[in-house]
């Protein structure tokens, strides 16, 4: 059985009933064990060391509401999972006066739920949306101390190493996706005086829930084994999961999995359901394809035995059955590996391709260019450089689609087959950024996760590494770095052994490097190696081609569904200067398709208020000639759009502007005058005529002089 919400509540709810928890029962604190005293004495070790103040209260800045949302965007996956759990658990925990919260990996806080008693007082010491409680921010404290220790950790009252928060008592687990990542906190922080000694057992159960519900909604056509060292545990929320796609290999994991395999996420990928459970793929459907199946009792490399269920999700097993009849090599080549596959050595290391609904899918070069021209340039001059292992650096903003188009090079180029393997040098945490590029050795250092891991240069290896925000790399490890790029090979950490690596490198920023340079912040050998082409991404309010983009990504949103927008909502999406970029641009759409339900219009009632301020601020700022200067939209000032219409591949507005022939315009006339006129009005300025028009200078040439029907 999987552990679904309903089931665990009901399982929740028995396992409080003695105690009394569903009212104002509370407990005694005594430290959960001996390891919890030396994790919190470790804690204000590093506290003392980064020289933070237990008095002076700490800096409570929460992230401007632009920010927020763009942070909240970037973890959309996590908060569509942990939200209906978190709502969940605060029904468990109401008495007791507390909240519950959610975090990103750098400690801030996504979403807070609660309370409105203890609301109030928390909101005191900022626990809040938008504001940061790392450890470097906020000294001890269960978030950002169990995103330092990745396990699940308490800090009640005089644990905490700032004397503002000593009223508290918190109990956070931290949250893993798929593979194997750390990619946020839950936590439930209260009154000291209502501590309770089941809250952190809730919130590790929260967690965990969490995890296996994204994990299992992420594994599509792939078969899942459910697993543990004891048959009673199988069903319950103890039990681990991994999902196996369709050539055997092993494609993600919850961490109780992880665990029972003594294995990183990494170090997963690189195994099969062969090398690990001696079982094939084949054998386990046909085990497990006839109704009345029974668990499979299994054995480890190690030769512990486990209990096996397995599920799938997908259109029915009889598929899985025809991939493996399809592909007899692969599976007599996964038999032929066998557990000497865990080894992580760097000529193994390809991660299998990833699941599809791992990552979004990626654009090719070509599918970036939508009409503007600084866009256009930058493909073309990419494209000289593809295979000639040049190092790409890409600038630009937050969410102007540095990834992609780094995804889109990896693409393009001879190593397409290879891994993309892509770290945020912003968001993880300073302390483990050096483990998680190099890797380590099991036991090489003690306080965090014990077990060996592969780092992401290593699993990049025949593929592309991509280092996003390069500019927040520490000092220290950016010499380290240089030397890997240099001498081409890795020794993890506590290993004396150099393992050679082949990678092609591409990295973003959204800082001035040379600035980072001059300030002594960024080493300048380091930035040359890097530099071999640098790119500049344009922010969203400066690209020319607002209206193709928006169709795109309406496209996307809508799925298949025909939507407009009205006139207004172009207005408003012209003026707005769109800080979080095409991220923004994304979120707004998504969240007014959302909104519109069976609404064939998206109109401003459909828009986030957060949306219609920023852009109605910018309008009452903006002086009435730039206003005025802003080009007819034509989208919304035709009739609505016949189905037909809708599959037009140009730009929103003649998407939607054709007419009946028979004495009326037509779609290219429409185009072509709306063209000559702003042409005109722009004094013949081709630049500035596409500028107000919002597309490239080649589409202006398109429609003036391209006959009706011509190939775009
Ligand atoms: N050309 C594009 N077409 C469609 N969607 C895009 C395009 N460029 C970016 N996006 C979307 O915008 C969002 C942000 O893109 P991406 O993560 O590549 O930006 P980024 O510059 O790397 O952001 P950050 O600096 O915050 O890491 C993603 O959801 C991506 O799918």
């Amino acid at each position: 059985m999987t552990a679904s919400p309903t089931a665990t509540r009901a399982a929740q709810r028995d396992s409080r009933r003695p105690s009394g928890f569903g009212h104002s029962a509370t407990s005694v604190w005594l430290p959960p064990d001996p390891g919890h005293v030396d994790t919190i004495a470790q804690s204000h070790e590093r506290c003392a060391s980064l020289r933070l103040s237990p008095i002076r209260p700490p800096d409570h800045t929460p992230l401007m509401r632009s920010d927020l949302a763009v942070a909240r965007e970037r973890n959309r996956c996590l908060s569509l999972h942990a939200v209906p759990v978190m709502e969940m658990l605060l029904e468990q925990i109401l008495a007791t006066q507390s909240m519950v919260l959610l975090t990103d990996v750098q400690g801030t806080v996504l979403h807070s739920i609660g309370h409105d008693d203890f609301l109030t007082r928390a909101s005191k010491v900022a626990l809040a949306p938008g504001v940061n409680w790392s450890e470097s921010s906020k000294g001890t404290n269960a978030i950002g101390t169990a995103l330092v220790t990745e396990t699940p950790t308490i800090v009640h009252a005089d644990e905490h190493f700032v004397h503002a928060n000593q009223f508290l008592t918190c109990s956070s687990s931290p949250i893993f996706d798929p593979r194997g990542n750390l990619v946020g906190v839950l936590d439930v922080s209260g009154d000291h005086h209502s501590f309770h000694v089941h809250t952190m057992g809730l919130v590790k159960m929260s967690a965990r829930m969490i995890q296996n519900h994204w994990l299992i909604e992420d594994s599509h056509q792939t078969l899942r084994l459910h697993f543990h060292l004891r048959r009673d545990y199988l069903g319950t929320l103890m039990e681990g999961i991994v999902s196996v796609g369709q050539d055997g290999k092993l494609l993600a994991a919850n961490r109780a999995a992880l665990d029972m395999l003594r294995l990183s996420g990494a170090a997963l990928r690189m195994n099969t359901v062969t090398g690990l459970f001696g079982v094939s793929l084949g054998a386990l459907v046909d085990h497990f394809g006839s109704t009345l199946s029974t668990p499979l009792e299994l054995s480890l490399p190690d030769g512990r035995q486990i209990h096996a269920n397995a599920r799938f999700n997908g259109t029915g097993w009889h598929q899985l059955g025809r991939a493996r009849d399809d592909q007899p090599e692969a599976l007599a080549h996964e038999a032929a590996r066998e557990p000497a596959a865990r080894d992580a050595l760097p000529d193994t290391a390809r991660e299998p391709t990833a699941h599809p609904n791992a990552v979004p899918p990626s654009p090719s070069l070509r599918q970036l260019q939508t009409g503007d021209a600084r866009m256009d340039d930058v493909v073309t001059r990419v494209k000289r450089v593809l295979d000639r292992d040049i190092p790409v650096l890409i600038q630009g903003e937050t969410g102007t689609g540095k990834e992609m188009l780094a995804r889109a090079i990896h693409q393009g180029s001879r190593r397409a087959s290879g891994p993309f393997i892509a770290v945020n040098c912003a968001s993880i945490p300073e302390t483990l950024i050096e483990s998680e590029l190099f890797g380590y050795e099991e036991g090489a250092f003690t306080g965090a996760r014990r077990k060996g891991a592969v780092g992401k240069v290593l699993q990049a290896h025949g593929g592309t590494l991509f280092l996003d925000e390069i500019g927040d790399m520490p000092l220290g490890l950016q010499a380290r770095l240089l030397r890997v790029l240099q001498e081409r090979e890795v020794t993890p950490l506590g290993g004396t052994r150099a393992l050679p690596v082949d990678v092609s490198v591409i990295s973003a920023t959204h800082q001035p490097l040379r600035e980072l340079i001059d300030r002594k912040q960024f080493r300048e050998d380091l930035y040359y190696r890097l530099n071999g082409l640098v790119v500049q991404l344009p922010a969203l309010r400066e690209r020319t081609d607002l209206l193709a983009l928006t169709e795109k990504l309406l496209k996307r949103e809508c799925r298949g569904r025909l939507l407009r927008l009205d006139a207004e909502v172009l207005r408003l999406m012209q003026a707005c200067r769109w800080p979080g970029n095409i991220r923004q641009l994304a979120t707004v759409l998504r969240t007014a398709v959302a909104m519109a339900g069976d609404d064939a219009v998206i109109t401003v009632d459909h828009l986030s208020e957060d949306f219609l301020q920023d852009a109605r601020r910018t309008l009452d700022e903006e002086p009435a000639s730039v206003a005025a200067s802003r080009p007819p939209v034509s989208m919304a000032q035709h009739a609505e759009p016949r189905p037909s219409d809708a599959a037009a591949p140009d730009g929103l507005g003649s998407a939607q502007v054709g007419e009946a022939p028979g004495g009326r315009s037509t779609l290219h006339q429409l185009e072509h005058d709306t063209v000559r006129r702003a042409l005109a009005e722009a004094g013949g300025n081709i630049s500035v005529a596409a500028r107000r028009l919002g597309i490239s200078r080649n589409t202006i040439y398109r429609k003036l002089y391209w006959p009706p029907g011509a190939g775009r």
